[in-house]
C-alpha cells in the first residue's frame, strides 16, 4: 500500500465562521486572536479522533457496573506550537489537552529567502516512545517551517504516524512537500489554498498571521 499525506477539512459550521472571520481583513487583532483560538479548539477536537489514546475499564454509576473508556493518562501527549503564529491556536488547543506538554519552538522566516531558522528549541532531547505530538501553526505556505519542525522532532524520536498538524491555512506547495517527505502524515486544517506569491504569502490566505494575532 503506498502512503499518501492525509489532509482533513472539516465540514463544521464553527470553523467556517472562523475562518471567514480570521480572512477578514477588517477583523482587529482581538477578534483575529478568537478566531484564532476558536479554529484551535475544534480542529484539535476533529484531529484528537483515533488519536488521543484510551483505555477500557468500568465504573460503578449510583444503579449498576458499566463499561466505560478514560483517556489513558499514561500515554504522553505533547503539544508543540510553532512561534509565534502556532501560540493563538494553542490556547483552544490546551483546553481539549489539559495534560499536554507544551514545548515551544521558535521559527522564522527570512522575509528574502523565505528559508526558516530557529530562535527558540524548546523541545527535549528525546520523546518517549509512542508519544503523541500535535503541532500548531496556522500557516502552511511554502512548506519550509513544518518540514523543519517534523525534521527537529523525528530526530528526537517522534514516529510521525503519531503526529498531528493543526493549522487553518495550507497552500499547495506546503502539502506536495510534506507529501514527498513525509507521505502517511495528517493534517487538519480550515481550508486548503491553492497559491503563495512571490513575497511567500498564502493568497487569498489571511495575511500575515503572527502580526495579526499580537497586533504587531
Ligand atoms: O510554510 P512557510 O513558507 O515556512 O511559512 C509559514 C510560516 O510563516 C509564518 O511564520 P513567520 O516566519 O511569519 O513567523 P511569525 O509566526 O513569528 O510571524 C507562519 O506562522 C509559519 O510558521
Ligand atoms: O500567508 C502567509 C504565509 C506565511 N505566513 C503567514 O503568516 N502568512
Ligand atoms: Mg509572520
Amino acid at each position: 500500500m503506498t502512503l499518501q499525506l492525509r489532509v482533513y477539512v472539516p465540514p463544521h459550521p464553527l470553523i467556517k465562521h472562523w475562518l471567514a472571520v480570521a480572512r477578514d481583513a477588517a477583523t482587529p487583532s482581538v477578534l483575529f486572536r478568537t478566531a484564532m483560538t476558536e479554529l484551535g479548539r475544534w480542529l484539535t477536537y476533529e484531529a484528537a479522533r483515533e488519536w488521543l489514546p484510551t483505555q477500557e475499564t468500568t465504573v460503578d454509576t449510583p444503579l449498576a457496573s458499566c463499561p466505560a473508556t478514560l483517556i489513558d493518562p499514561s500515554v504522553p501527549v505533547a503539544v508543540v506550537p510553532i512561534l509565534r503564529a502556532g501560540l493563538g491556536l494553542l490556547e483552544g488547543a490546551q483546553t481539549l489537552l489539559p495534560l499536554a506538554s507544551i514545548y515551544h519552538l521558535g521559527l522564522e522566516r527570512n522575509e528574502e529567502t523565505l528559508q526558516p531558522s530557529c530562535y527558540l528549541n524548546k523541545l527535549p532531547e528525546k520523546f518517549p516512545p509512542q508519544t503523541r505530538v500535535l503541532i500548531t501553526d496556522p500557516m502552511l505556505a511554502t512548506g519550509g517551517s513544518m518540514l523543519k519542525t517534523l525534521e527537529e522532532l523525528t530526530q528526537r524520536g517522534v514516529d510521525p504516524s503519531l503526529i498531528r498538524i493543526v493549522c487553518v491555512v495550507a497552500a499547495h506547495p506546503a502539502l506536495q512537500k510534506l507529501n514527498t517527505a513525509y507521505p502517511g502524515l495528517i493534517v487538519y486544517t480550515a481550508t486548503i489554498d491553492g497559491e503563495v506569491n512571490s513575497q511567500g504569502f498564502i493568497v487569498p490566505g489571511l495575511g500575515d498571521a503572527g502580526d495579526r494575532t499580537f497586533g504587531t
